[in-house]
């Protein structure tokens, strides 16, 4: 049996733990309160979608907002894992888009439900290539980028999340038990907004990964 290769970790049906409201200019453009815990959701691995695919508006939304998030990769597992410790259980990382249903969320935010619909269908996670460990070598100090049709969007810099990728690993280990090929989504900055059928998504961090993606409308 051939070995797995964490760069093609989409590949391996791990979890992805979501970040939620983690800068507080997203948060205050949502009207939203700072949170003083970190705001964690789920999406399921058949949420990636590489390069070369298109994005798709499920057929049940009509506000489809892109979120730019720094994903950090897990290279080794653990439960309880220290602050101090966490950056030990990271293999890289990788540029994604948390799609979100903006429509969805805000009907299921009223209704007091989960927020599964606007967030884990299918192409609500669009990845990068694999960026290893090195290549950043300080992930709170990272600038990121998306653009719609050539428009700048989101503009932010991960020195502005509220909880650091440390603590966070270490926060989420205490509930969740982190596993090798796991993905942490560590929240947008601000600057959401909604894309359309035919819209061009490119994003970036800084001269380290770019990324392009085709938005489409789901056919039945
Ligand atoms: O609470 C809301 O209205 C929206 C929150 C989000 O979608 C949270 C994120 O996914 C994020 O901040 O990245
Ligand atoms: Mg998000």
């Amino acid at each position: 049996m051939t070995a797995r290769n964490i760069s093609r970790f989409w590949e391996w049906g791990r979890k992805i733990i979501c970040v939620g409201r983690n800068y507080a200019d997203h948060a205050k453009e949502l009207k939203n309160a700072i949170p003083k815990e970190p705001v964690l959701f789920l999406k399921p691995p058949t949420a990636y979608v590489r390069e070369g695919s298109p994005i798709l508006v499920p057929l049940y939304s009509s506000n489809l907002h892109h979120e730019v998030e720094l994903g950090v990769v897990i290279g080794k597992g653990g439960t309880a894992i220290s602050q101090s410790a966490a950056m030990e259980h990271v293999a890289g990382y990788a540029l994604c888009l948390d799609m979100t249903a903006r429509d969805i969320q805000d009907e299921c935010k009223s209704k007091g439900l989960p927020w599964t619909m606007a967030k884990a269908f299918n192409t609500s996670c669009p990845v990068s290539e694999f960026i290893p460990k090195e290549r950043i070598p300080d992930p709170g100090k990272v600038n990121l980028w998306l653009k719609v049709n050539d428009q700048l969007r989101q503009s932010g810099c991960t020195s502005q999340m509220i909880f650091s990728v440390p603590y966070l690993i270490s926060y989420i280990s205490d509930f969740i038990t982190l596993e090798e090929g796991d993905l942490i989504l560590t929240g947008t900055p601000k600057g959401v907004s909604a894309v359309q059928e035919h819209d061009e998504l490119q994003a970036g961090i800084e001269d380290i990964v770019t990324m392009s993606f085709r938005v489409d409308r789901q056919e039945h």
